[in-house]
């Protein structure tokens, strides 16, 4: 479905992306853990074609995408903070992919309305995006780039700025609605809680290089990750807290 090969970028002859390859399925999560600035905006820039590589080849659906602007590309990609246009009603920023594409207003009005249904926003249609939290702000992005159905849904830790439960909350929301619309996503973080329950495929990106892993156990053991030794860190404290209570 979508298939990178040999990707490569480099700013002013650093080298950014190295030679970066992998293939997703239709309905796949890539969920790809990096540190601060690995590569990970870089990456996502590019397949939406926000920026230019410098060699490799991006294919989606058979699609050659070197010549594909990046409003004809159908992708979306979700930010940490939610873009959102303040002065249309929660209804109308769902709606807009709609209007645009002349969708007639009777379908406009049932998908929407199933939508905000789905992301448990109905009660909060008529209000403007700055009367919502943070979390139901980001609920009203995810439906706004859902409804167009998106070939391929780009995610730059998208849950970064939420606090930990509406973070859980979201995630949770994330797989249900991605399972049930079968979208093939790439979810960067630099969670690996986040990446292990998002993820259906993982990579781990560090100084532009990524690494696939063919299993959860993989990825789970993997020294590079750190996932094993912090695994064993929460064991070690359910140890002290068992033998000292
Ligand atoms: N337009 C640019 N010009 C020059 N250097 C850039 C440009 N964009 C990114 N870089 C450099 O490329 C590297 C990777 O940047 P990128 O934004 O992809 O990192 P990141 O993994 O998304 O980091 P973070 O998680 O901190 O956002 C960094 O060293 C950054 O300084």
């Amino acid at each position: 479905m979508l298939t990178v090969a040999h990707l490569s970028k480099q700013f002013a002859a650093q080298p950014v992306l190295r030679d970066i390859s992998f293939a997703l399925n239709q309905g796949e999560v890539l969920a790809v853990l990096g540190r601060s600035g690995c590569g990970k905006t870089t990456l996502l820039k590019i397949l939406a074609g926000l920026e230019a590589a410098d060699a490799g080849t991006l294919h989606l659906q058979g699609q050659d995408l070197h010549p594909v602007p990046p409003n004809a590309r159908q992708m979306v990609y979700l930010y940490q903070e939610p873009l959102l246009f303040p002065h249309l009603t929660v209804f109308e920023n769902v709606a807009f992919g709609l209007r645009i594409r002349k969708v007639a207003k009777a379908e406009i009005d049932q998908q929407v309305s199933e939508m905000l249904d789905e992301l448990d926003l109905r009660q909060h249609a008529q209000k403007a995006p700055n009367q919502l939290s943070g979390g139901q702000r980001q609920r009203v992005s995810f439906g706004r780039a859902l409804i167009i159905r998106p070939r391929l849904l780009l995610l730059d830790e998208p849950f970064g700025n939420l606090d930990a439960q509406t973070r859980a909350d979201m995630q949770q929301l994330f797989l249900r609605v991605s399972r049930q619309h079968q979208i093939t996503s790439l979810f960067v973080t630099h969670d690996s809680r986040e990446a292990l329950t998002v993820g259906t495929r993982f990579g781990y990106l560090d100084q532009g290089a990524l690494t696939s892993f063919a299993s959860v156990a993989e990825f789970v053991q993997d020294a590079r990750t750190a996932i094993g030794s912090e695994l064993a860190f929460w064991e070690s404290i359910q140890q002290t807290s068992r033998s000292s209570g």
